[in-house]
């Protein structure tokens, strides 16, 4: 496999997402700035329900935001026909969403899922990504149908078709959840290893910090908004596009919504945030 393609670069601006479920609104996504570079590794961690698979679906093409701009290599895919979204993710687009098992076909052979799901539909005959994939996870000639097989070769053949026909961007959804330990060192292995040769960009859901330490950053996500990032032991706050910066989670219980604070800027590049106790609160 050689890095003969560039990656895609993703750009969301100020995208929110309602659901309307029986006559309530569910806003998931309250106005995300997301910028991944070309070629780049991202985790997004956070909270169930912080808005994580809303945004990777929203991102694939699959929802269209109620507001925003989701901007993939400059061209926002939310103002998209029907027929340009079937485009973008025959063309552009690897998918590993939960549940990316049960598309595969239970009675062919990892390499037979490949070559029917998989390949963008421009690959003919065998998928060299494709195939250094499934080599990886030792399944180059694994005969027996994806449906007998255990769960870590389920989820490997699952990534290789998704690197079928080696897209430049992909997006997978907890794709270690129900590993353990090996299979899921194991599955990271492959995914880093392939999505770096092809230079794909790869956009991973995760709840797991180890899994999320095996890319380049962490994007933490908090009640639809990027609320901080960085890589490793290194975070920063992201100051949103009305000016508000998410507290450390571990304030949130002392810091309740609606406390009142005193913000002092001590210098260009340093404010201090002091909480207003009960007691200095007016009669
Ligand atoms: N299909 C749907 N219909 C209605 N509401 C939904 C739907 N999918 C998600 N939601 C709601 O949107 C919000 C964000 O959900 P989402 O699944 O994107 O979060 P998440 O961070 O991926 O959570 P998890 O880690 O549990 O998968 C939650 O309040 C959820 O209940």
């Amino acid at each position: 496999m050689t890095g003969t393609q560039q990656g895609a670069a993703v750009r969301t601006v100020g995208v929110v997402h309602v659901y309307r479920v029986a006559g309530t609104d569910v806003a998931a996504l309250r106005g995300v700035d997301l910028a991944v570079a070309p070629g780049e590794r991202v985790a997004l961690l956070g909270p169930s329900g912080s808005g994580k698979s809303t945004l990777l679906s929203v991102v694939a093409g699959l929802r269209r935001p109620s507001a925003g701009s989701v901007l993939v290599d400059g061209r926002d895919i939310a103002r998209y026909t029907e027929a340009q979204l079937y485009g973008y993710r025959s063309e552009s687009l690897g998918l590993m969403m939960q549940g990316a098992v049960s598309n595969l076909l239970p009675y062919a052979s990892p390499r037979e899922n490949v070559a029917f799901v998989g390949g963008r539909g421009r690959s003919r005959g065998r998928d060299p990504v494709a195939e250094e994939a499934l080599a990886a996870a030792g399944l180059a000639d694994e005969r027996r149908p994806v449906g007998v097989l255990g769960r870590a070769d389920q989820q490997a053949t699952a990534l290789a078709v998704a690197m079928a026909g080696s897209p430049r961007l992909l997006l997978v959804d907890e794709p270690t959840s129900q590993l353990d330990d090996d299979a899921r060192e194991s599955l990271l292995d492959t995914l880093v290893q392939t999505t770096t040769a092809v230079g794909t960009t790869l956009l991973m859901v995760t709840h797991d910090e180890q899994v999320a330490h095996r890319m380049q950053r962490m994007v933490r996500m908090r009640d639809g908004r990027v609320g901080a990032e960085g890589q490793r032991h290194e975070q920063y706050a992201v100051i949103g596009a009305d000016g508000s910066v998410q507290l450390p989670e571990e304030l949130l219980a002392s810091w309740p919504a609606g406390s009142t604070v005193s913000v002092q800027a001590s210098s260009p590049d340093e404010i201090s945030i002091r909480r207003r106790l009960p007691a200095e609160e007016a009669p």
